[in-house]
């Protein structure tokens, strides 16, 4: 135990985690070059190219320092706030964390919230100055600014490039050195953290965990805390590039285990693991059941599709167990599912993978945020609102509340008014302001997260010139004026348009939407009265007009190549088109409330 080392790298994203854990793979002969892709530690196809770690992963390494073995195991954490519990319970698994910072960014909003999440486990802190190659490269200011955020001396921070393999030997020697060996009691009854599941569709789930106390063997019949389940331990091992089957895995270890568990939902991250017949009295602290944070409705492009669709889900959420969904029907769309995800990313993602993996081609309504909905009759009883279409008549309801979170943004000293206003505007608070340098500022704001979930990155991302870096987290529920502002299409109300909006914006983003609608359907051979309503009474209106006669049309009519590449170009704009009563409505329309300011 006292040569095992387990660690994380946190960063910012794209400040080179997963480049540099290449690195250290390379330097410690892990990967042989014929094993050696780009990128090893993103397996996922749609990973590699998004170029976000979306599953934490963990790969042991053996490394001699001194004439000693040592055991290295690092565990890779996601990047993207969608991800933050995991990354929580990723760092939970390890005693020690590389925090690296881009020599030519410096320290970034996710630097500092996953900092945080390492010194509240009581991590060992290593900094690292990344991407030193880089001609933008600002060692010294940046090593600085590290400097101020820890509290170290500037010795500390070693200096590095993933990319040209500087400074790992220094990295590896800190490993050894700095982060301490892990404690627990080998006698004592097992205790395991479970930090990440992987689906494999002939094994069952594969569940990643810790060991923190006892050990955990081939055949033993073991005990999920959370779930309160039991099992036998089929296989045990540790991870290296491949799965190293032993006969057990002991205090302080990093494994893998295959219990026949078929589905996601089994496992839970965060749960412990314990011995059945002689179980822990210690739970591990901080298991949380992760909740979906964003609704919407997916719905198949042709309705004949629907069980298709449904056996898809049902597929997806085998091996993603953070999906959930409910078949619901809508008066536009017919027979879909409401879904929730836990960000803006992971429902990008999900619809990717239907269309990817399953060949499906669906439509996703306007993404909300989970409401609380309470009648006048009854003001106790809590009403889960996942979709508008579920409040209560405005003259029964009692109040409505809406989930916020707590924002911190960094960005350069001077594009804070514009940031605050962007904030303001999101009907946001600001809690605190703090400079981190001279140049760098930390904006801490109370703002709902239904604001997020409609074009906030976006419109940060403008105001800032692209100098400004955002993470949250939840803080809870808040009563809010809410309305919810329905949209008519051809005098035939469209359900799967309706948004629940904050009764001071209601009327002018209700006009935006109109107006995004106008552009986004396309003209028919009628004309289409578009209408924003709140209950009975219309708040805004415009009118797609009808078609002309297309006098150009015959002119094509010679070049059978120009009339073939049309024709797929109608086909692919089919695809993604409903229709609704007798108007067609394309994909992006049901977007269109996210896109106001485009
Ligand atoms: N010049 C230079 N570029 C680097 C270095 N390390 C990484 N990069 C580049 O920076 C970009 C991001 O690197 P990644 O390793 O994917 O970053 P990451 O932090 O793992 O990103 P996420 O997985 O999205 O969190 C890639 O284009 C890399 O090629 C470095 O040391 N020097």
């Amino acid at each position: 135990m006292k040569n095992i080392r387990n660690f994380c790298i946190i960063a910012h994203i794209d400040h080179g985690k997963s480049t540099l854990a290449d690195r250290l793979l390379d330097f410690t002969g892990t990967v042989t070059a014929r094993e050696k892709k780009e990128q090893l530690l993103d397996s996922m196809d749609l990973e590699r190219e998004r170029g976000i770690t979306i599953k934490s992963h963990a790969i042991q390494m053996d490394y001699t320092h001194n004439g000693e073995q040592y055991i290295l195991n690092l565990i890779d954490t996601p990047g993207h706030v969608d991800f933050s519990y995991e990354v929580s319970r990723s760092i939970a698994a390890c005693e020690g964390a590389l925090l690296i910072v881009d020599a030519a960014q410096s320290i970034q909003a996710q630097t500092i919230s996953n900092l945080y999440l390492a010194l509240e486990n009581d991590l060992e802190i290593i900094p690292v100055l990344n991407k030193v190659d880089l001609p933008s490269a600002n060692p010294e200011e940046v090593t600085d600014d590290i400097v101020d955020l820890l509290g170290c001396d500037p010795e500390e921070v070693i200096h590095a490039s993933g990319k040209t393999g500087f400074g790992v030997d220094n990295i590896l020697n800190a490993i050894i050195n700095r982060i301490p060996a892990p404690k627990g009691d080998p006698d004592a009854p097992l205790q395991a953290l479970i930090f990440d599941s992987v689906y494999n569709s002939y094994r069952g789930i594969e569940t990643y965990f810790r060991v923190f106390n006892g050990e955990i063997k081939k055949g033993q019949e073991i005990k999920f805390v959370a779930t309160g389940k039991n099992y036998f331990a089929d296989e045990v091992g540790t991870l290296k590039l491949t799965q190293v089957v032993k006969k057990s895995v002991k205090t302080g270890d990093v494994g893998y285990l295959i219990t026949g568990i078929k589905t996601a939902k089994e496992v839970k991250v965060g749960d412990t693991i314990t011995d059945f017949a002689n179980p822990t009295k210690e739970i591990i602290e901080g298991f949380e059941d992760v909740k979906p944070m964003v609704f919407a409705g997916i719905y198949p492009v042709d309705t004949e599709d629907y069980e298709e669709l449904r056996s898809s889900m049902e597929k997806l959420q085998l091996n993603d167990a953070s999906l959930v969904f409910q078949p619901e029907s809508s008066a536009a769309l017919g027979f879909g599912f409401r879904c929730g995800f836990l960000g803006m990313l992971h429902m990008e993602i999900i619809q990717e993978r239907l269309e990817r993996e399953f060949n499906m081609t669906v439509i996703t309504t306007v993404p909300n945020v989970s409401y609380h909905a309470y009648t006048k009759k009854n003001p106790e009883e809590l009403i889960l609102l996942n979709n508008p279409t579920d409040l209560p008549d405005p003259s029964r309801l009692d109040r409505v509340e809406e989930p916020f979170i707590k924002a911190s943004i960094i960005t350069k000293s001077d594009f804070v008014g514009q940031v605050m206003s962007l904030c303001i505007e999101k009907r946001g608070q600001i809690i605190n302001q703090t400079y981190l340098t001279t140049q760098r500022v930390e904006l801490i704001f109370e703002m709902p997260l239904a604001e997020i979930v409609f074009d906030f990155y976006d419109r940060l991302k403008t105001v800032s010139k692209g100098y400004a870096s955002f993470d949250y987290h939840p803080i809870g529920m808040r009563e809010s004026k809410l309305v919810r502002v329905d949209i008519l299409l051809n005098a035939q109300p469209v359900d799967a348009l309706s948004a629940l909006l904050h009764a001071d914006n209601a009327y002018s983003i209700g006009k935006k939407i109109v107006e995004k609608l106008k552009e986004l359907i396309p003209r028919q051979q009628f004309d289409i009265p578009i209408q924003a309503a709140i209950g009975a009474k219309i708040i805004a209106r415009e009118t797609t007009k009808a078609l002309r006669k297309d006098v150009t049309a015959k002119c094509y009519g010679g070049d059978i190549s120009r009339k073939r590449k049309l024709l797929e170009k109608q086909k692919k704009g089919k695809k993604r088109m409903r229709q609704v009563g007798n108007v067609e409505i394309p994909q992006e329309a049901f977007m269109a409330v996210l896109k106001l300011n485009d």
